[in-house]
């Protein structure tokens, strides 16, 4: 559901490119919408065969215990409407998430802008690196949470109206390394909260992946709260 950026947030405006291409998915008739897993899938997988390749030649790169397990989470959360993807993989530097998500485009988005335009095909978005926009066929709000070894843990988020935010992270579990997508659903969503669907979804994508995918869903115990009487103050 929409929130507002955190006001202490450093904010940015998206490339012009990048938020055309938002734009163009969020008002997109397009009916797969089931794609976004593929292509977050498909990123996490990316970032994870990033630091194993860097792990060939140095192997303090992986951390020890959890973190030096190469695997991605899917988490489902009921109650708050968010479905979460969460790798261990490479992550990004504050700067990365500057960069990578939002202000420089890569080169293929515009070829891809005209493409989609026409052909009103998102199928293709993965072959130009920026897949992780279709998660706005199925978000309102996104939260990306990133631990790179070089820096601390930041979170950008963005409501795909033009400008997106990067503070640093002071609030959320530490990941120890890699990135967490947080897709706030919008309410004609709400499929992609059931285990079921997941299920299949990641049953579908993840025949090429190489690493472990775990599907959670996360119970929210509802824990009722007595009322405070309000103290009688004479
Ligand atoms: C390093 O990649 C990530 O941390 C990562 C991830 O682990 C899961 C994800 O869903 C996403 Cl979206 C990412 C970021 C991937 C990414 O955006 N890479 C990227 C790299 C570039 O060099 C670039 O050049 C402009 C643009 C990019 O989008």
């Amino acid at each position: 559901s929409k929130k507002t950026l955190r006001s202490n947030a450093e904010k940015f405006e998206f490339q012009a490119e990048v938020s055309r291409l938002m734009d163009i998915i969020i008002n997109s008739l397009y009916s797969n919408k089931d794609i976004f897993l593929r292509e977050l899938i498909s990123n996490a997988s990316d970032a994870l065969d990033k630091i194993r390749f860097l792990a060939l030649t140095d192997k303090d790169v992986l951390g020890e215990g959890d973190t030096a397990k190469l695997e991605i989470q899917i988490k489902l959360d009921k109650a708050k409407k968010i479905l979460s993807i969460r790798d261990r993989g490479i992550g990004m530097t504050k700067e990365d998430l500057i960069k990578n998500l939002g202000t420089i485009a890569k080169s293929g988005t515009s070829a891809f802008v005209e493409k989609m335009q026409s052909s009103g095909d998102l199928n293709l978005i993965g072959q130009f690196g920026v897949g992780f926009y279709s998660a706005y066929l199925v978000a309102d709000y996104i939260e990306v949470i990133s631990k790179h070894n070089d820096d601390s843990q930041y979170v950008w988020e963005s409501k795909a109206d033009g400008k997106f935010a990067v503070s640093e992270d002071t609030w959320n579990e530490p990941l120890g390394r890699g990135t967490e997508i947080r897709l706030h659903l919008r309410d004609e969503a709400g499929e992609y909260l059931e285990e079921s669907k997941l299920k299949d979804l990641v049953k579908r994508y993840s025949e090429f992946i190489n690493f472990p995918i775990s599907l959670w869903a996360s119970k929210e115990i509802e824990t009722e709260v007595p009322v405070e009487e309000d103290e009688s103050t004479d």
